[in-house]
């Protein structure tokens, strides 16, 4: 019988990466002769990959119109992010007792993420928590990535998982709708970033303290297997 698997999105859901993501982003505007970006505002560009979010703060200061030119400040943003990139950042409180409850569980642990692959193992690594994931995912490592389903379906495979026994935990609108696409149980944390508030997303479940997660997790597997 297939082992449950169970699949975290990383930015806002694993970890708060907000600090060294939005510190680069305010380090390069400044660099760039731009005004920084508003913290909370800019905490709502997180969850669809780095270079839409860089997109984003330099359209929302009227710059960024060539492509050229948003490959080049996004080619300076990955450089200075990846030499702070866990400086500040840490895993939420509660999620590491709740990976070592699931691994205990005999479960299948893994992460999709709109981050660049090699970003987020090294997030990871730095973290000490790349050794809880049969596999992690990124931006860049299907030809298809989130909001399409596929990149979770894949993940599921990729961890030796079914998709009909797995749940997602996310935190923002693009995990939300990968999820519903893909027809997989998704627990939003209301610790993450999200541009849209979660209720009006209808993810299954709201979840404000990761102590709650095993049993959260538990009552949506025992629900998806008498559907
Ligand atoms: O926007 C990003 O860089 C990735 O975000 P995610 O880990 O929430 O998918
Ligand atoms: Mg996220």
């Amino acid at each position: 019988m297939t082992a449950p698997t169970i699949v975290f999105d990383l930015d806002g859901t694993l970890v708060d990466t907000h600090p060294d993501l939005i510190g680069t982003l305010s380090w390069l505007l400044e660099a760039e002769g731009l005004d920084p970006v508003d913290l909370v505002q800019a905490k709502n560009l997180i969850g669809h990959g780095m270079k839409p979010m860089i997109e984003k703060a330099l359209k929302l200061q009227g710059r960024g119109s060539t492509q050229d030119e948003i490959d080049e400040v996004f080619g300076r943003y990955v450089v200075a992010y990846e030499k702070r990139i866990a400086a500040a950042s840490r895993p939420y409180p509660g999620i590491v007792a709740a990976l070592d409850h699931f691994a205990a569980e005999g479960m299948l642990l893994a992460v999709c993420t709109n981050k660049l692959h090699r970003l987020a193992v090294k997030l990871l690594d730095e973290l000490d928590l790349t050794r809880h994931f049969q596999v992690i995912t990124g931006f860049d490592t299907y030809p298809v990535r989130k909001p399409h389903p596929d990149h979770l379906i894949f993940t599921i495979r990729d961890a030796g998982g079914d998709p009909a026994k797995a749940v997602m935990i996310g935190d923002s609108e693009t995990d939300i709708r990968t999820a519903q696409a893909a027809r997989v149980p998704l627990v939003a944390y209301s610790g993450g970033y999200t541009a849209i508030p979660l209720p009006e997303l209808n993810p299954d479940v709201i979840l404000d303290d990761y102590h709650d997660l095993p049993a959260t997790v538990a009552r949506l597997l025992a629900q998806a297997a008498v559907r």
